[in-house]
């Protein structure tokens, strides 16, 4: 049985986590949003959750640190300088980090490995997502986990190799690119598909989250498994017990 903080307590996903902790074996620390202090949060949880804002993380990880606690960062929409804060604090602390917490993504992405390892570079990988109106960052944290699977499958950096946003004269397709494309609309909670095209021949690989309760779920079960880890980042497949 654990405290489980949580940051982003007032969103979409913050009322989803409270259900999903009020279900489990675990207790609910209490939450805070944009002017909380996540020092006092972190000083009466054994872990914290933060589902919230890119611009948050860095006090939030400083938080855990002094307390001396796990974290699990599910928001999306991190750049070089937010991952270059998780290494850092990973050295103090475990950090499980992750663009999607539920059990279907996290098994779709070994499946997305595998087909493009088996599949050459001749076929074209293009990844597509849709999710509500609301969502601010694209492509989604979870497309981007996608296509960091089928390039480590093909043995190359998605960095690099990645092409969004087409519009205009593009010119023909980059060969080997690996392409995202970003729908949003209604209250959709996350669809996704990787779509890896031949010649004459299509295989496509998807997700539909049906309610966000599963991203919960998996966040509160990642929160319990990091507790008394060693410091250090992780992931869920490491959760899962996937390789
Ligand atoms: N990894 C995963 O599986 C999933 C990840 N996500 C990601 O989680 C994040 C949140 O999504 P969602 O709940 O839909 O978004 P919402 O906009 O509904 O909620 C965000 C919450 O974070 C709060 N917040 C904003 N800035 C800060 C801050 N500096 N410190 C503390 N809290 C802050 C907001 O508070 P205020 O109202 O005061 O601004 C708000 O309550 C997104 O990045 C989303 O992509 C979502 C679903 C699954
Ligand atoms: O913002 C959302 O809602 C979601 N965000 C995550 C992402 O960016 O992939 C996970 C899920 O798809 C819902």
């Amino acid at each position: 049985m654990a405290r489980i903080g949580v940051i982003g307590s007032n969103g979409r996903m913050g009322h989803a986590l409270a259900q999903a902790i009020g279900d489990s074996e675990h207790d609910d620390a209490g939450g805070i949003d944009k002017d909380g202090d996540a020092g006092q949060l972190a000083a009466n949880s054994d872990v914290l959750v933060d589902f919230s804002a890119p611009s948050a993380i860095a006090a939030n990880l400083d938080a855990a640190r002094s307390a001396g606690i796990p974290m699990l960062v599910g928001t999306t929409g991190l750049g070089p300088e937010e991952q270059r804060k998780i290494d850092a604090a990973a050295k103090d602390i475990p950090v499980l980090q992750t663009g999607n917490t539920s059990l279907g993504v996290t098994v779709l992405a070994h499946l997305v490995r595998e087909a493009a390892s088996k599949l050459g570079p001749e076929w074209d990988i293009e990844i597509v997502e849709m999710h509500h109106r609301m969502k601010v960052d694209a492509p989604s944290g979870t497309a981007l986990l996608l296509g960091e699977a089928a390039a480590a499958g093909r043995g190359i950096a998605l960095d690099g190799n990645r092409e969004s946003g087409r519009d205009g004269h593009t010119g023909i397709r980059e060969s080997g690119a690996i392409g995202f494309a970003a729908l949003r609309g209604g209250t959709v909670a996350g669809d996704h598909s990787v779509i890896i095209a031949g010649e004459q021949e299509r295989l496509t690989l998807s997700h539909q989250a049906e309610d966000r309760m599963i991203f919960a779920r998996g966040a509160i079960r990642a929160a319990g498994w990091l507790i008394g880890r060693e410091p250090g980042r992780y992931s869920m497949n490491d959760v899962l017990g996937l390789s």
